[in-house]
């Protein structure tokens, strides 16, 4: 796992937005996986000005998001397609027809499921998928005790993760309680994963994602399997780690290696 801290979260939505602007640069019909949640915002804005300065494009972009809300359809403004249609997809040259988000409102959503795996199957895999981290340490919404070669289908979410997002629901507003999710697998399937994560709210997350155990009851710990896997967090989100010099130094060394490898 690479780790990169940062000082604060803009430097993090900044670093974060590199990856995949240079991704789209050498790849500009990559699949990404994308996210929602608070985190990705920044990220997702760097990602419109670099469209508007016409440094990237999205043209031949195809994207599956990470998760939606059972029960709630794409129009409805707390659903993650809305979301996206609001942070990023209304406001790049990106083919609607190619953007993906698991069907929240679907008759069949166990079927469902299967389509959602099938369809990215044939986009020929993720290239790159982004991630934030609840609390629990979930990523999409795979909650802890999620099977950790989990492919795409129904979860039920923890109570932490329902109140941690009410907060975008109002008083009286139905609030779902099931979601669809890429499984763990799916995410591990991935030939790139960068999961992002600021605050002090994220510290214990990252503390198990990185120095804890293998284990389902921290689902971003499943990232200690993956071959290409990067954190970028900022010093708040780190500070429970052990050694961040260590990181930073390891950072450092990795970065002398690229810049003399690259002249
Ligand atoms: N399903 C999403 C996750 O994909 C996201 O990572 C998490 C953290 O969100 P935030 O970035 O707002 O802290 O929230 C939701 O539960």
């Amino acid at each position: 796992m690479q780790i990169v801290i940062l000082k604060n979260s803009a430097e993090v939505a900044e670093y974060g937005a590199n990856i995949f602007i240079k991704q789209l640069g050498k790849k500009p019909d990559s699949v990404l996986g994308l996210a929602t949640g608070s985190t990705p915002v920044s990220l997702y804005q760097s990602l419109i000005r670099a469209n508007k300065e016409q440094l990237i494009s999205f043209k031949e972009v195809t994207s599956f998001n990470l998760d939606e809300y059972l029960g709630l359809e794409g129009t409805h403004p707390q659903s993650y397609r809305y979301f996206m249609n609001q942070q990023l997809f209304e406001h790049v040259d990106i083919n609607k027809a190619n953007t993906h988000v698991p069907p929240g409102d679907a008759e069949n959503p166990i079927e469902a499921c299967v389509g959602y795996e099938e369809r990215i199957e044939a986009a020929g895999g993720i290239d790159i998928q982004l991630l934030g981290i609840g609390r629990n340490g979930h990523i999409g919404f795979n909650e802890p005790s999620s099977g950790l070669m989990s492919r795409t289908r129904v979860k039920t979410l923890t109570k932490a993760t329902i109140d941690d997002n009410a907060r975008f629901f109002a008083e009286d507003e139905y609030q779902p309680h099931l979601s669809i999710t890429m499984g763990i697998g799916t995410i591990l399937d991935a030939r790139k994963v960068v999961l992002l994560a600021t605050g002090e709210n994220k510290a214990d997350a990252i503390l198990a994602t990185v120095e804890g155990a293998l284990t389902a009851a921290c689902p971003a710990s499943a990232l200690q399997l993956h071959k290409n896997a990067v954190l970028v967090i900022d010093e708040a989100a780190a500070s429970k780690l052990s050694d961040c010099d260590f990181y930073k130094h390891i950072e450092a060394e990795n970065q002398k290696l690229l810049a003399r490898l690259a002249k």
